[in-house]
């Protein structure tokens, strides 16, 4: 089996690290030696088309799933249970409690994560336009992916991990969501790692781009080199995968 040798000796340990990162399921490959590391303050795009295997890796780097072979690394420790303060992830399926009001979800959501910032929960439900009296089963999709979004930044944890942010959002909902995104970035602190289809809305924030494809890594590249190239994040994806 071959030995994946971690970045031990950076002076600022990267924000995520994956090594060889191997995943099967039912004999299928999902996963195929996935490595890159991921700066501390960046945005990266993790962009591919469906299948690609984008779900399952975001769920292995926030410890959700073990790979079959390889290492994730959060900040310099091994990815899993332990590091869940340390990451703040939007999965790609809702997971809030249909039963509650938005207002009882954000009371229960303040009372179980110990990094919740209730001031900028305020700030984000005026935001992103979210009534705290709606019940979140009668919640409109976009409505209930601004939710999720709330919830996820209103936490203090320095990584961000967005799967799908914009599914069956409209317009005005996306540009709500990308610009609190845009208010995040300011001061650096916090790391995004965002998977979309939704290129555009994200094409202008984006610093690297992880393409992947067929559970492989098609490309890792610098945003601001590829616009000095003369291309822009779609003309590339479209090279890598049309
Ligand atoms: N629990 C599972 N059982 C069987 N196959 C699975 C399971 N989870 C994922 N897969 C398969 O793994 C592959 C990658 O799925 P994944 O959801 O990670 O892709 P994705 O890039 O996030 O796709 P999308 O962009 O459509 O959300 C797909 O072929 C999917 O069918």
């Amino acid at each position: 089996m071959t030995s994946y040798k971690l970045n031990t000796e950076a002076a600022e340990p990267a924000a995520v690290e994956c090594r060889g990162l191997n995943l099967k399921i039912k004999k299928k490959i999902i996963l195929d030696d996935i490595s890159f590391d991921i700066p501390q303050g960046s945005l990266t795009g993790l962009l591919g088309p469906n299948g690609a295997g984008k779900s399952s890796l975001l769920r292995i780097i926030s410890g959700l799933a073990s790979p079959d072979a390889g290492a994730v690394q959060i900040f310099g420790k091994p990815a899993g249970v332990k590091q869940l303060g340390s990451l703040s992830l939007l999965p790609d399926r809702s997971s809030l409690p249909g039963w509650l009001s938005v207002k009882e979800w954000l009371e229960f959501a303040c009372g179980i994560y110990p990094d919740w910032d209730q001031a900028k929960a305020q700030e984000l439900q005026q935001q992103l336009s979210v009534s705290g009296e709606s019940l979140i089963s009668a919640m409109s999709r976009g409505e209930e992916a601004r939710l999720q979004l709330l919830t996820c930044l209103s936490r203090k944890a320095p990584l961000i991990i967005l799967d799908e942010p914009f599914t069956g959002v409209d317009l005005i909902s996306r540009e709500r969501i990308a610009s609190a995104v845009v208010g995040e970035l300011a001061d650096g602190a916090r790391t995004f790692l965002i998977a979309t289809h939704d290129i555009r809305e994200m094409e202008l924030l984006f610093d690297r781009l992880i393409l992947i494809g067929d559970g492989r890594v098609r490309g890792i590249e610098d945003v601001e080199q590829l616009r000095r190239s003369g291309k822009s994040v779609e003309s590339r994806y479209r090279e890598v995968f049309a």
